[in-house]
């Protein structure tokens, strides 16, 4: 059975130069290493891409969870599957077709995912349920971490749940940007069961403990889905 909650921490905060054991650090902490792929294009930062991935693949059992914030997803995000990653979402924004990319990636082993940015609505995304397993919904404008938790996102959060729960359909709703021990609650009791954090975990003193207080912090604040 999956976990209620999935807490995310995104390498994005974490010292590049020792990722390995940067993602040590949180092993058997957290649900799932989100890896947040940049390309210049469809943000304006550049991070890592598919051999760091592959490379840090073999590192750690922790599930990887890729979000791709580049164009063209359809060239690169088959190859995360390939590589072993648990979830490839890409941008709603960056997709013609997000149903044939979902279809695509879960051909290849992997669970689909659906961000959407800031600046997107998730009315026209909301037919497409069905086909995708995790829909991530930006709570910054994407491209950089550290950035300050926008409340009003979460109207998407209650839209996509009050959808998924109406549907009875299995989808993980996931948040980023600015999740910590401030703002998780709110994200939690909007409806989201994932919850990214960069700075948040790779800020604190002890990543692990910091991992085990956002979960308590989203588990006291979850409604039921049921
Ligand atoms: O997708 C992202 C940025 O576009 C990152 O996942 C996000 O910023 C996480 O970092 P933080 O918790 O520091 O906001
Ligand atoms: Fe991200």
């Amino acid at each position: 059975m999956s976990p209620k909650t999935i807490i995310a921490p995104s390498i994005l905060a974490a010292d590049f130069s020792r990722l390995a054991d940067e993602v040590g650090a949180i092993e058997g902490a957290a649900d799932w290493v989100h890896v947040d792929v940049m390309d210049n294009h469809f943000v304006p930062n550049l991070t890592i891409g598919l051999p760091v991935v592959q490379s840090l693949r073999k590192a750690t059992t922790i599930p990887f969870d890729v979000h791709l914030m580049i164009t063209d997803p359809e060239r690169w995000a088959p190859g995360y599957a390939e590589a072993g990653a648990h979830n490839v979402t890409f941008h709603a924004e960056a997709c013609e077709n997000p149903v044939a990319l979902a279809k695509t990636l879960r051909a290849a082993g992997a669970k689909a995912g659906l961000a959407i940015d800031r600046d997107t609505s998730v009315e026209p995304y909301l037919e497409l349920l069905p086909y995708i397993d995790t829909v991530l919904i930006m709570t910054i404008k994407a491209g950089f971490g550290g950035q300050k938790f926008m409340p009003e996102m979460l109207d998407k959060v209650r839209d996509v749940r009050r959808r998924v729960s109406a549907k009875d359909l299995s989808v993980r709703i996931e948040v980023d940007g600015g999740i910590a021990a401030d703002t998780i609650a709110q994200a939690a009791e909007a409806g989201a069961d994932a919850f990214v954090a960069g700075t948040a975990v790779y800020g604190a003193d002890d990543p692990a403990e910091a991992i085990r207080k956002l979960r308590a912090l989203a588990e006291a604040a979850l409604p039921s889905h049921d």
